[in-house]
């Protein structure tokens, strides 16, 4: 596992989309996923900014979810798929094609969420899984003691995370649905690369024991440290309980510039 420390978001960000500009470049067809959230918008900003100047072509991009809410109107502009349309897809350039997603809306959940394994595997793998973390250490949906093995599937949240997500809902609560659909750890461990950004103070406990902590299902995002290429791109205050912060640093800092992340 990487851990890159960065002076704020915004360098995030850039870090980011800067390997998957490169992505593009080696493999423009890519299948980038993405994951929701406040964090990841810097890196989607970025990313668009650097398509939109010229610097790279992500016309033959494609996108893929990796969770959904369950029950929402198809089309409420808080479903993630919404959300993705609106921040990514649509920003790129994209056509709704080039995009994939569980259905959340589907009347047996079950099957869509078979479905929507089957359908990423078809499509050739994810090539750069973008992952934010919930406070609890949780990736996707997929909340604590969920297992690492775990497939994409339906899960119930914990009041936690509800509580995080119901300020994209006017924030009551009583708006957050309980049940969603998410790529399972073992669906995400099948990404060629993974690579999770967290920002803020609010995230340091979890970023630690993500990093440092051991492989626990209490600790979804420590899934991670099983993957043979995982970045996590911090910045300051979310590496602040880093114990290693300055060996991070140091490696990074002496890193070989064609490597990229
Ligand atoms: N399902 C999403 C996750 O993918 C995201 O990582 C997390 C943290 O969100 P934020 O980046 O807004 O803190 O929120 C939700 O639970």
């Amino acid at each position: 596992m990487e851990v890159v420390i960065v002076k704020d978001a915004k360098a995030g960000g850039e870090l980011i989309a800067d390997g998957i500009a490169d992505l593009l470049r080696g493999k423009p067809d890519a299948l980038l996923g993405v994951a929701t959230g406040s964090t990841p918008i810097p890196i989607y900003d970025a990313l668009i900014a650097q398509v939109q100047a010229g610097g790279v072509d992500a016309s033959r991009a494609r996108i893929a979810q990796l969770d959904e809410y369950v029950g929402l109107p198809a089309g409420h502009p808080e479903s993630y798929r919404s959300t993705v349309l609106r921040q990514v897809v649509e920003p790129l350039g994209l056509s709704p094609e080039a995009f994939m997603g569980p259905d959340g809306s589907a009347e047996d959940v079950l099957a869509a969420c078979e479905a929507y394994d089957r359908a990423l595997a078809e499509a050739g793998g994810v090539d750069l899984q973008i992952l934010g973390i919930g406070t609890d250490g949780h990736i996707g949906f997929n909340e604590p003691c969920s297992s690492l093995a775990s497939r994409t599937r339906i899960k119930t949240l914990t009041e936690q995370t509800r509580v995080d997500n119901a300020r994209f809902f006017d924030n009551d609560i009583e708006q957050v649905p309980h049940h969603v659909i998410t790529q399972g750890i073992g669906t995400i461990l099948e990404a060629r690369h993974l690579v999770l950004l967290a920002t803020g103070e609010g995230k340091a406990e979890a970023v630690a024991q993500t990093v440092e902590g051991p492989v626990a299902a209490l600790v979804p995002a420590s899934a991670l440290q099983l993957h043979p290429h995982a970045t996590v791109v911090v910045d300051e205050a979310a590496a602040s309980k880093l114990k290693l912060a300055d060996y991070f640093r140091h490696t990074f800092a002496n890193k070989p510039a064609w490597q990229g992340i």
